[in-house]
């Protein structure tokens, strides 16, 4: 914030000082003429930079938001390079849930791509995230101690790779895997995070011992093919998260959201972690992380649904929106 300050005065101070030249001496400074509008870009880029600090901070002041870190917006500040985040997050394109089904489709069939392999890269997104936005010394309880709940589908998956690379980065991942798809795939990914010595609950606890247990929670229950109303166990799974007050860090969609119009009455995430492209339901989300991760599209895919993706700052695969 500072930073922008400055650069924003001296910015101001400079194109008052072009001002000032050409109408006193007719003539500009040093400068050349197109210099003298860059100047001015720039001053309105600093101007508009600032008005999204000021967006952000008021967004922080949601619901069911933590004091954990600003890290990730440190390190935003640090990467986004001239691009503003917020003019980013207003040209990618919020896929319908038709729409996002495609995408996945196509990046198999067309692609050549396995599951495995973008849920590998999806998982890491996430965990890559969290340590953004919820760094370990940030943590509030004496063990780094997390929950991860895991639902049927591929976004149970994210999570099960998300669980064991935050186990590597330091945290304790705890899981809770209900409904288990008796498939090769998740099989793997479950003997790995035992291996790992991830401990799995066998029950959902009450939200109070949530709250005391954990510093959050890992909303992998629901990604972009949930449907209709919530069946069990997942019902009351989501009632005591929406009952707990720790923050609550969802993968690709909110879970129990529907995925184009989000719900009222729905979980209120302090973070959400959208795959390959944020969904429609996105654009209600009142969390104070929004992050893109799965940077794994090949670019003609990119073109073909004009998703307008913004550019990864170097070799991370996370990017806070
Ligand atoms: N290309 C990408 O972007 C990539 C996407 N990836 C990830 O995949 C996610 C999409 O995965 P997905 O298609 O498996 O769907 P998802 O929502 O996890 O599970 C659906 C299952 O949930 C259930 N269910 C549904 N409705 C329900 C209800 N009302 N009440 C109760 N249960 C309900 C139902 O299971 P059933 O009950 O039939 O056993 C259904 O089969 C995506 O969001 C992203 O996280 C990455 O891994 C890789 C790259
Ligand atoms: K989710």
């Amino acid at each position: 914030m500072t930073r922008r300050v400055y650069l924003f005065v001296f910015e101001l101070f400079w194109v008052f000082r072009c001002v000032l030249c050409k109408l006193m001496f007719r003539s500009q400074p040093a400068e050349p003429s197109l210099s003298f509008w860059i100047f001015w870009m720039r001053n309105l880029r600093a101007l508009l930079g600032i008005g999204f600090l000021v967006s952000s901070r008021a967004a922080a002041t949601v619901p069911q938001t933590c004091s954990l870190s600003s890290s990730a917006n440190r390190h935003n500040e640090a990467c986004s390079g001239s691009r503003s985040a917020s003019t980013m997050a207003q040209t990618i394109k919020y896929l319908g849930q038709e729409e996002a089904q495609k995408v996945d489709e196509e990046l198999f069939s067309e692609y050549g791509f396995s599951v495995d392999q973008l849920m590998e890269l999806a998982g890491l997104s996430c965990a890559t995230a969290i340590t953004r936005a919820y760094p370990l010394a940030s943590l509030r309880k004496a063990r780094p101690a997390l929950l991860v709940v895991c639902g049927p589908g591929n976004n149970g998956g994210d999570g099960l790779v998300c669980a064991r690379h935050l186990r590597l980065f330091g945290y304790e991942p705890t899981i809770l895997y209900p409904k288990r798809p008796n498939k090769p795939l998740f099989q793997g990914l479950t003997t790995q995070c035992e291996k790992m010595e991830i401990p799995f609950l066998t029950e959902m606890p009450e939200a109070e011992v949530i709250d005391e247990a954990y510093n959050l929670v890992i909303d992998a229950i629901f990604g972009f093919s949930f449907k209709g109303s919530v069946r069990e166990p997942f019902g009351s799974i989501l009632d005591q998260l929406k009952k707990t007050t720790i923050p609550i860090a969802s993968i690709d969609i909110p879970s129990g959201w529907d995925v184009e119009t989000g719900s009222a009455d729905g979980l209120r995430p302090d973070t959400l972690v959208s795959l390959t492209a944020p969904k429609k339901s996105a654009s209600l989300f009142r969390g104070r992380y929004h992050f893109l991760g799965g940077r794994f599209v090949p670019p003609g895919l990119e073109r073909k649904y004009q998703l307008n993706l913004p550019h990864y700052p170097g070799t991370d695969c996370v990017l806070q929106l």
